[in-house]
């Protein structure tokens, strides 16, 4: 039987620990189970076995594991030589990626803080003795942590006994709660049942006296008789706002109608949370999809991987559906990635409705406990096909038995994770995690990133085209404002030039719907003293602070610090301070004034906090009820709306103007993406591009829809200029809070690394913004070409950092890999 277990600790340690395995519980150890060890001096952690061995460890006398949490494992064989592979190719830690991996709820530490979950009664034959001093504990004291817990009721190791509470519903985690998990509710209304037929008159009769209401009911029975034109089968409820608004009248009248017993109002779920329902019948593919879903099964027969390169609306999503209903059908495990929490909300209707109670759905927007649960029916249900929809951290569930993943918006950088490590780019870690499943990998997107699409000229990757939209709709009519001459012609209403107001107002006298983009979230952008120019800027970083009206103050979008609005300059004194530049909030704010009869919402990251904003915000533009929807790049993707008639884009040369070798591709992404938003159904759709460069290149392709264009000239760039995908880049990331000390290491260390790498360093130098968080911040680059050994590369690399940081023990600039840095 083995004697030592190398585990994983939720740190960033460099290795796994060694603990020696007691031999009371030697049967139970194996990799992939949580066990209890001490780190430090008295902390307990819930580590995971990596793997068992009989190799005593020299030099240090290793700890006892205390206990064994699990019978059977919760990680698999896979997700371990996943995470092994991860670490070795972000270069970061195996505690790092656990800690990305496991919900909260798998990974208690002596300080995590549990509460008692109310809402569950206590029923004696459920819990044990212990388990019921631990709940009665919680009664008389609102929260306390696992190590206060262990203190009164005297236990060594109160996790195991957590563990347990947890999975009976007793306690919750506080994290659970800060993220205000509440579900939502639509107030919907119908005709009381002694109406629905006869007595209908009498009714109108007995109105007569309150036309208000009489006006509402008839908007009502408008209203109805629309909703069961457009679907046969069951007509839509009614909504209640949406019939308030129909009827130009106002919640009083509405209520006075439910007091006379005319209406009943009531409440529904919307669907996100109501599970299961009836599958549907599949849409036939018109041609072209059945072209390309030929095509991709044809390269599945010699390539694991295949790119769906298909414009918007041209129903990709439709053959995801075939793919994923061949897989379940052969009792396969699918992953559906999307980039984005707002993304799942739609895609989650879509799926139930065709695949079930076999859809789970995983992201971060889920409090903990249905994280756990959705993680436990997978290690518990090996081989139940299910299809798994979620963002970037959904690669890292216990599949046992995956047949199929797909990506899409295959080219989202939010697929790439900043911060913390593991920096890891989710399409490229599922392709490998797929390629241990022997699982194939369908990528999509209407803007396939230069990486995929070089690949797939390649030959590395299939490839299938889908150029027209789906029922032969016209790609979206798209024009260019010239800012700069309207500003000298004075034709501006504050950011929105004429041209884009008249042509909102002329969509919502057509009863459509209007999306508009613009990059920043705030009011605006900076806070500037016209006498002496002075801006106001954060005093953790380098940063000018964004005004928020909602609150108003000036907040830092890189740490959070926010201060009061000063009247006048704190440099010198002048009152002439002046907003500049704009945000979401600004254009909401100006929007509201001009065309104030419009439903305007906004959809950023200020409004969209609460778990179930995206879904609110959704389905309220879905029913009509929002005219005009305004948004970051939320708004941009994937989001399949079918009354949208007009976007605009508020101010293209943001997008243009960055200093990153990425900035051209993404910003043809971000527009060609948001204009896809535009006339998905029935009629063509229109696009406004405000510029003041309506003749920059990257515009006039977004204008010609010439992805393979832009494709050319980015390929020849990126060729020409040593950039991915030709070269490989790591990124590392020094910091320090002493900016010349960061200086002077920085300059030591790009010497150092030249002798190696020579010109395949470059740097160091600032970033755009120089200070984060009170940390200055330094970059060196590393190009190097693909015949290069990466490993090699990579070891070298770490070497020499290595000994150049033991060569300077004190004030140590700490160091951060980024490898394929986005
Ligand atoms: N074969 C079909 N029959 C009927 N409707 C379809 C069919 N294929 C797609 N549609 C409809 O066309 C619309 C666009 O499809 P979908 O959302 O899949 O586009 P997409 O290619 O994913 O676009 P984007 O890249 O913009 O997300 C959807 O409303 C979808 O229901
Ligand atoms: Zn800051």
């Amino acid at each position: 039987m083995p004697q030592y277990a190398e585990v994983i600790l939720p740190l960033a340690l460099p290795q796994n620990y060694t603990y020696r395995i007691p031999f009371d519980i030697a049967e139970d150890v194996a990799p992939g189970k949580r066990v209890i060890v001490q780190f430090g001096k008295r902390k307990l952690y819930t580590a995971l076995v990596f793997s068992v061995h009989d190799n005593a460890p020299e030099g240090f006398q290793p700890k006892d594991i205390i206990e064994v949490e699990d019978k059977n494992p919760i990680v698999g064989p896979l997700q371990l030589k996943l995470w092994q592979w991860m670490a070795d190719y972000y270069l970061c830690t195996m505690g790092e990626i656990m800690t990305a991996a496991l919900p909260s709820g798998l990974k208690l530490e002596s300080e995590t803080v549990v509460l008692r979950n109310h809402l569950k009664k206590i029923e004696d034959s459920e819990l044990n003795d212990n388990e019921f001093l631990i709940v009665e504990a919680l009664t008389s004291q609102d929260a306390l942590s696992i190590k206060e817990i262990g203190d009164i009721t005297g236990f060594k190791n109160p996790l195991k006994l957590i563990h347990s509470l947890l999975g009976k519903r007793y306690i919750v985690l506080e994290e659970e709660l800060k993220n205000g998990y509440r579900p939502v509710q639509k107030r919907l209304v119908r005709l009381a049942d002694k109406y629905s037929g006869s007595g209908l008159s009498e009714l109108f009769e007995e109105l007569s006296r309150a036309p208000k209401q009489k006006d509402v009911l008839l908007s009502y029975f408008k209203l109805m008789g629309e909703a069961s034109r457009e679907d046969n089968d069951a007509p839509k409820p009614i909504v209640a706002s949406k019939l308030l608004k129909a009827a130009n009248s106002s919640d009083s009248s509405l209520k006075g109608l439910a007091e006379k017993g005319i209406f009943e109002i009531y409440y529904d779920q919307p669907e996100e949370d109501s599970k299961g329902g009836s599958t549907h019948d599949f849409y036939e593919l018109n041609e072209h999809q059945q072209k390309a879903h030929s095509e991709i099964k044809q390269h599945f027969e010699d390539k694991d991987v295949c790119l769906l390169h298909g414009v918007t609306s041209s129903g990709k999503t439709e053959i995801y559906v075939r793919f994923i209903k061949e897989m379940l059908d052969q009792q396969k495990q699918v992953l559906y990635l999307v980039p984005e929490i707002a993304l799942t909300t739609q895609l989650i209707t879509r799926m139930r409705r065709y695949f079930g109670e076999h859809v789970l759905v995983f992201h971060s927007r889920f409090s903990d406990r249905e994280r756990v649960e959705t993680w436990l029916k997978l290690i518990e249900n090996p081989e139940t096909p299910y299809l798994v929809i979620g963002a970037r951290s959904s690669l890292f569930l216990p599949f046992q038995n995956l047949g199929f993943v797909i990506v899409d918006e295959e080219h989202e950088t939010s697929f790439k994770q900043f911060d913390p490590a593991p920096r890891y780019h989710a399409r490229d870690t599922a392709i490998l995690l797929a390629s241990m499943s022997k699982a194939k990998v369908l990528l999509g997107s209407a803007t396939p990133s230069i990486e995929a699409y070089t690949n797939a000229l390649a030959g590395k990757f299939g490839l299938a085209t889908m150029s027209k939209r789906h029922a032969d709709l016209p790609m979206p009519e798209i024009q260019c404002v010239d800012l700069k001459r309207a500003r000298n012609k004075k034709e501006m209403h504050g950011n929105f030039s004429h041209e884009l107001v008249e042509e909102i107002k002329a969509t919502l006298a057509n009863k459509k719907q209007v999306i508009l983009f613009q990059n920043r979230r705030g009011f605006s952008t900076m806070i500037q003293c016209q006498n002496c120019a002075h801006v106001n800027q954060c005093k953790n970083c380098d940063i000018s602070l964004t005004y928020h009206k909602h609150i108003d103050m000036l907040r830092c979008h890189y740490c959070g610090y926010t201060r009061q609005v000063p009247s006048r300059c704190p440099a010198c004194g002048s009152y002439e301070v002046k907003a500049l530049g704009f945000g979401t909030e600004k254009l909401e704010d100006d929007l509201k004034l001009m065309i104030p009869e419009a439903n305007i919402k906004r959809m950023d990251l200020d409004t969209t906090r609460k778990k179930n904003a995206y879904l609110n915000l959704i389905t309220e533009f879905e029913d009509g009820e929002i005219d005009i929807l305004i948004g970051t790049q939320m708004v941009t993707k994937g989001l399949d709306f079918e009354n949208v008639a007009l976007v605009g884009i508020l101010n293209a040369d943001s997008l243009l103007n960055f200093p990153d070798f990425r900035s051209h591709e993404r910003a043809f992404q971000l527009m060609a993406q948001v204009a896809g938003r535009a006339g998905r159904k029935n009629q063509r759709g229109k696009v406004l591009i405000q510029t003041a460069d309506p003749y920059h290149n990257i515009i006039r392709k977004v204008m010609d829809n010439a992805y393979d264009k832009m494709y050319e000239d980015e390929r020849y760039e990126r060729k020409n200029f040593k950039y991915p995908p030709y070269y490989r880049m790591v990124k590392l990331t020094l910091k320090h809070r002493d900016r010349q000390h960061l200086s002077n290491s920085a300059i030591a260390l790009g010497k150092e690394l030249r002798g190696v790498f020579g010109e395949r360093i470059l740097g160091p130098e600032f970033p755009l913004v120089a200070r984060l968080r009170n940390f200055y911040q330094m970059e060196i680059i590393l190009k190097f070409e693909r015949s290069v050994s990466l490993n090699k590369a990579k070891e070298s690399l770490l070497e020499t950092i290595n000994i150049f940081l033991s060569k300077n023990p004190d004030k140590k600039i700490q160091v951060i890999y980024d490898v394929d840095p986005m």
